[in-house]
């Protein structure tokens, strides 16, 4: 299977004025093209910030990164900001919406900096919105919405501008159960056709329904199994 990270010895170290944190300690880990990851650990443990690094957020204090097979160490601010932008996408525990903005334009924001008139960020706009069934929701604003529509606009907003990896940092802990399935049904839908999705859960049905559960105890994994 095709390679799309590696990660070498990452260490993360929060270093605060009195005291230092690290937060990730020696990570080595390949992810294939096409994986359907989740991140488990008790709080504190470093999963958001593992997944902060893999989402080109936060850079490592050491270690490197390759994506692609590309070592992304030397590679300049802006150039970070771009592979961001077109490789990956971000769902996240509050949904992350602009409120004032519909769920048209809240879906169509990542396109705004795209080479693309505005007609065709809306029709791709449009699309996403309707592959998550909001088709008749589409011109309401965020809080108009329930919360799993506020998370389905949410992934149709990181699918938009067609990324390879998807990233979700709890994507169902603001929800019921039933809201959670429905929204892990979306995400599962996507790895069939070929996404890669990596989940930060502290929600064993949610780990469940991943191919590979990845544990990580104070900054290192502590299990990587396959089920
Ligand atoms: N910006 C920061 N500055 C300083 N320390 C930080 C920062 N972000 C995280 N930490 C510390 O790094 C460690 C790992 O935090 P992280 O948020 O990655 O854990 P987590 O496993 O995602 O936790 P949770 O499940 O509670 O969200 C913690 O000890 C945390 O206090």
């Amino acid at each position: 299977m095709e390679q799309l990270i590696q990660l070498r010895e990452i260490k993360k170290i929060y270093r605060l004025k009195h005291h230092e944190t690290c937060a990730l300690d020696g990570i080595n880990l390949n992810i294939n093209r096409g994986e359907l990851i989740a991140i488990m650990g008790p709080s504190g443990s470093g999963k958001s910030t593992l997944l902060n690094i893999l989402g080109l957020i936060d850079s490592p204090s050491e270690g490197d990164f390759f994506l692609k097979g590309s070592s992304l160490q030397n590679i300049k601010n802006h150039k970070v900001h771009k592979t961001r932008n077109q490789t990956i996408g971000f769902v996240f525990q509050f949904f992350a919406l602009l409120k004032d903005y519909s769920v048209l334009d809240n879906v169509a924001l990542p396109l705004t900096y795209r080479k693309s008139t505005h007609k065709d960020r809306v029709a791709k706009a449009q699309l996403f919105i309707e592959k998550v069934g909001l088709k008749e929701h589409m011109y309401k604003k965020p809080d108009e919405l329930s919360g799993g529509q506020q998370q389905r606009t949410a992934i149709a907003r990181a699918l938009v501008g067609d990324p390879e990896l998807i990233l979700a940092d709890e994507p169902t802990g603001n929800l019921d159960r039933k809201t959670g399935e429905e929204i892990m049904n979306i995400l599962q839908q996507l790895h069939e056709e070929g996404k890669t999705i990596i989940i930060v859960t502290h929600d064993l049905e949610v780990a469940k329904r991943c191919k590979r559960i990845i544990e990580i105890i104070d900054g290192k994994i502590s299990k990587d199994q396959v089920q």
